[in-house]
């Protein structure tokens, strides 16, 4: 259905998956979280999410509603993750765009594929600053969605010799070693598939830590992805406690990260913030991107995918 004035355009997975490449998504995110840091009102209004979550099943519901002046777009991102689901995917979103001259919706687009691509952006963003020179070996403790994302985004920015996969169940890791291929492979503990890493990225479903720090190499990039509940945690509050720590919102981990608010560590800067002041990044120390998502990356690939498709 051709989108118009009267007809918001559906638009799949399908078609956003061709058209949104890291090539300009990771700029896009990139420079959206530095608009979201510098807190002026005219450029962008992004309140703190609301969430719903329920007991029983673990489930977790987020509205997600941000404005962008620049990118002159309104997007509302809706979000379940109900960790347990075994025979559909753990996450589903919807994203809608509005017009900011009438409020007409504009779009409906799949969110699961912006989900994915646009958190790992945002985490090859942060390693981009936060990496000491050329990293040799990245490990990844998860083998999801996010991890096949995760890989795809930060091998776009840097070229890995080696790739360790950890996964609290092994065929998951064994699989997604097989798939990246002769650079990869599969490890039993934790603590073996970190010891050498410059890059770590943990993406689990975990509630409580997976990673510990003396495990860690000093100088490490750690993107803590998983644990978006303040009593859930992927990463030991020791090793928080030893880490350079940054966010991609403050009031969102103060809210969200039981990583940040169980261990009491001190957000160092936003992703955003370091954006518009590199000096904030201090790649020669061990540092943790906290990342729980915000809607104004949802912007980001939104925007990219209506320029591309000519939304109307
Ligand atoms: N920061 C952000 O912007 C976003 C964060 N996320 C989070 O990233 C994490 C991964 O998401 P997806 O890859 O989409 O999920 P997924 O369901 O595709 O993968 C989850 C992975 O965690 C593993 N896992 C499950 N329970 C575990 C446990 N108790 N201990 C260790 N590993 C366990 C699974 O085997 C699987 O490899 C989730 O916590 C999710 O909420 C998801 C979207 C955005
Ligand atoms: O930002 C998002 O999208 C999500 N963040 C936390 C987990 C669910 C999805």
């Amino acid at each position: 259905m051709e989108g118009s004035q009267e007809h918001p355009l559906f638009v799949s997975a399908e078609s956003i998956s061709d058209c949104l490449e890291f090539k300009d998504l990771i700029p896009a995110v990139e420079k959206g979280l530095a608009t979201f840091s510098r807190r002026s009102g005219d450029e962008l209004i992004q309140p703190l999410r609301t969430v719903m979550t329920f007991p029983e099943s673990n489930g977790y519901f987020a509205s997600m509603p941000v404005y962008s002046k620049i990118d002159d777009i309104i997007v509302t991102k809706m979000v379940s993750f109900f960790p347990k689901n075994t025979d559909v995917p753990s996450h589903n979103a919807v994203i809608l765009v509005f017009s900011t001259k009438n409020g007409l919706m504009r779009a409906i687009m799949d969110g699961d594929v912006i989900t994915l691509k646009r958190t790992a952006a945002a985490s090859a963003v942060a390693t981009k600053y936060l990496t000491n020179g050329q990293p040799h070996t990245l490990a990844i403790l998860g083998s999801g969605s996010q991890a096949r994302s995760h890989y795809a985004a930060i091998s776009h920015v840097f070229k890995f010799q080696q790739v360790n996969i950890w996964n609290h169940r092994s065929a998951g890791a064994e699989a997604l070693a097989k798939e990246i291929g002769p650079t990869a492979q599969a490890f039993a503990s934790v603590e073996d598939a970190v010891r050498d890493a410059d890059v770590i990225v943990t993406v689990t479903s975990s509630d409580k830590p997976v990673l510990k720090a003396e495990w860690v190499k000093p100088g490490a990039h750690i993107n803590a992805v998983g644990a978006c509940r303040p009593n859930w945690a992927e990463l030991d509050p020791q090793l928080m406690q030893n880490s350079v720590v940054y966010a991609d919102s403050r009031e969102g981990a103060m809210s969200e990260s039981g990583d940040v608010i169980m261990s009491k560590a001190t957000i160092h800067a936003e992703i955003g913030e370091m954006v518009n002041d590199p000096t904030l990044a201090r790649p020669a120390e061990t540092t943790v991107f906290k990342s729980l998502g915000v809607a104004v990356e949802d912007a980001s690939a939104a925007k990219i995918v209506v320029d591309k498709l000519k939304i109307p």
